[in-house]
């Protein structure tokens, strides 16, 4: 990546709300902020009264039900669809009709439109980079390692029109990414790549986070292992914010006990009976040698285990549950029918 790596400066982020500082306690100038965005089309409203903010150098998943308002929120936030009501801020400063053009150099978009399918993949890149203003060595630069990092490479040279569906779609992922901005929207860009360009796909992200500080919004219904990227999220349901924040602050409030999973051998009464006199009636069976067992306090599971052991129930395994982002998101829809 050629893009100066992040200052050494530990921001403390607020990936949701609030105001996130520096080491020095000055404010940070969040990379998105959206204030009571609504649009209505049709007198119906798609998006209501979204509030929340994205800090620099943070990776942020908008999620939601087909037909939520993920797409809509996106248009808004990157100034292809004026909101009905409320504003949107980018990089401090207030989107508007005329700032959208000069702000869109400093920001990725995905979009499936507006390859040029009669061009190769290459002449795409170098197209689209000249357009973003890349000079010659960085943009030759950035085609290599875009191909490389998209698997690319070996079809460098086929013209767009000839490509399978997921080729088009890292070359879409490809295009936002290219001139190394500030802040990219990602739309699903996982959906439709094989299991390994979408792993290499992920990994080049989180670096682009880590390394690079750029700023990620990315909108997906592939929930698995997203917490990886993902540091906050915003979950949509019927255009509302029904849940908004830090991934692990959001998990830790929703289910503050921690799960395991005991495999015992021998009598799982007597197993049950042990852990009980530990814990009361936060543990149950959960198949013929499984206890289930809910604390309050992490280290309270070697207390477990010394239970069992003084009364002679081997203990096979120790397996901590974790609630996923998946979780959260299935439990959040639930909360919100
Ligand atoms: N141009 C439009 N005209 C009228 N209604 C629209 C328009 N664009 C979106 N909508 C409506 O707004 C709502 C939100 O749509 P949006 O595309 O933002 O959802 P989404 O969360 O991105 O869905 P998906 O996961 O299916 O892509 C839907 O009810 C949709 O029908």
């Amino acid at each position: 990546m050629g893009r100066d790596p992040a200052p050494a400066t530990d921001i403390k982020k607020s990936p949701v709300g609030g105001t996130a500082t520096d080491d020095g306690g000055w404010p940070v100038v969040e990379a998105v902020a959206a204030s009571g965005l609504t649009k209505c089309f049709g007198g119906r409203e798609a998006v209501s009264e979204l509030t929340f903010s994205v800090a620099p150098g943070r990776a942020f998943g908008l999620l939601g039900p087909n037909g939520a308002g993920k797409t809509t929120t996106v248009r808004m936030l990157t100034g292809l669809l004026t909101p009905s009501s409320g504003s949107v801020t980018l990089f401090g400063e207030k989107l508007t009709a005329d700032d959208a053009h000069t702000l869109r150099a400093r920001i990725g978009v995905q979009t499936d439109t507006n390859l040029y399918e009669a061009l190769s993949v290459r002449e795409n890149l170098r197209a689209w980079g000249a357009l973003y203003g890349l000079a010659a060595p960085a943009l030759v630069r950035r085609t290599a390692e875009i191909l490389a990092v998209l698997g690319l490479a070996d079809r460098a040279d086929s013209l767009v029109g000839e490509l399978s569906k997921g080729m088009r779609q890292k070359l879409s992922v490809g295009r936002a990414i290219l001139h190394e901005p500030e802040l990219v929207f990602l739309d699903e860009p996982t959906a439709g790549l094989d299991p390994e360009a979408a792993v290499e796909l992920t990994k080049y992200l989180k670096e682009m986070v880590s390394g690079l500080r750029t700023t990620v919004i990315i909108c997906t219904h592939q929930l698995h292992g997203l917490e990886s990227l993902c540091d906050g999220v915003g979950i949509l349901k019927g255009g509302r914010l029904v849940v908004a924040g830090d991934v692990h602050r959001l998990l830790s409030q929703r289910w503050p006990r921690r799960r395991y999973l005991i495999a015992v051998a021998g009598d799982l009464a007597v197993a049950k009976r042990a852990v009980s006199a530990v814990v009361g009636d936060a543990v149950h069976g959960a198949g013929d040698d499984v206890l289930d067992v809910s604390l309050d306090e992490e280290g309270t599971i070697s207390s477990v285990v010394e239970a069992l052991v003084r009364q002679r129930v081997p203990v096979r395994a120790v397996v901590p549950q974790h609630p996923t982002l998946q979780d959260l998101y299935f439990s959040a829809i639930e909360d919100h029918t």
